[in-house]
């Protein structure tokens, strides 16, 4: 049995990885850490405390009581990082789900991962049918390399743009990069600024929250006379577990960083 503790227990991911891991027979959950309630499963943190399962505030004290082998973390942007090094200081391999660490600190983390002889395995999105699309996204940006990507999330996402949008456009960006191809020229002025979304390696971003969303994703490609549009949808939090559960199981056996869930699949 792999020990795991959830670090965001209560949150809206956090509470299905507790269920998710609890289902399981190869992995036994012992603790949680969370500040606050905010998810829609709000007796989690109550219903592990009832089973006796470390439960606190404090990450360093649930690591210290309880003696993971694995954390897995979803909680926000700003946390992650110094979450990351209590653990990884501590010799706990960690999975994380939580997006808004910078390309700089992933290799910085995963630094500190090899030298403390862990696993520290990152991945902006856990669905299945996500890495499909930012995989199938980069095999047609090559032949119609006029792209935008629109993501739309739920209204309580802290970050925007997704770091599924940032890690699509990067994949867009480094295949067309690879067969020479490149976008056409923008010609179009913003009268108002913002009117054309951000921009991620030249790529336009636009991000939508609005209550219903869960997590959603576009990749429209334009050619002459023609349309290519990929679309994932994310309905529920549960399409993210089967990606969760698996790097749970794979991750001590990969010291240093992985960075996508492709790399275990
Ligand atoms: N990789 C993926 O597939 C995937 C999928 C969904 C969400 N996410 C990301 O996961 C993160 C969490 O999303 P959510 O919707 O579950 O958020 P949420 O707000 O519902 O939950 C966050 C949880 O973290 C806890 N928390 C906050 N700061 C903390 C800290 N310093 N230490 C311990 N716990 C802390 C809160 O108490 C809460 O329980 C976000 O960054 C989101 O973008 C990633
Ligand atoms: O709900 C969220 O927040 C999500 N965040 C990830 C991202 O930023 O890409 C993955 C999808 C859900």
């Amino acid at each position: 049995m792999i020990r795991v503790v959830v670090n965001g227990a209560d949150g809206r991911m956090g509470s299905e990885v507790v269920k998710a891991v609890t289902a399981d027979a190869e992995l036994a959950l012992v603790g949680g850490v969370s500040l606050t309630h905010v998810g829609e499963d709000i007796g989690v943190a109550a219903g592990m405390q009832a089973l006796g399962i470390s439960m606190g505030n404090n990450l360093a004290a649930v690591l210290d009581t309880c003696h993971p082998e694995v954390a897995v973390d979803f909680t926000t942007p700003d946390a992650i990082y110094e979450n990351a090094e209590i653990c990884l200081t501590k010799g706990v391999h960690m999975v994380v789900g939580t997006t808004g660490l910078t390309a700089v600190q992933r290799e910085r983390l995963g630094k500190l991962a090899a030298a403390n002889g862990v696993g520290l395995f990152i991945a902006p999105n856990f669905s299945i049918g996500a890495v499909l699309m930012m995989r199938f996204a980069a095999e047609a940006a090559p032949y119609l390399p006029n792209v935008e990507i629109i993501e739309l999330h739920h209204n309580n996402k802290l970050d925007a743009p997704s770091g599924t949008a940032i890690l699509t456009a990067e994949r867009v960006a480094a295949a067309r990069k690879q067969a020479g191809a490149a976008a056409a020229p923008a010609h179009t002025q913003e009268s108002l600024r913002g009117a054309r979304g951000a921009t991620v390696e030249d790529i336009p971003v636009h991000s939508v929250r609005l209550p219903g969303y869960v997590a959603h994703q576009q990749v429209l490609f334009g050619g002459q006379g023609e349309l290519l549009t990929l679309r994932h949808d994310s309905l529920d939090r549960k399409s993210f577990m089967p990606g969760v559960l698996l790097a749970i199981k794979k991750v001590s056996g990969h010291t240093g960083l992985t960075f996508g869930l492709e790399r275990y699949l």
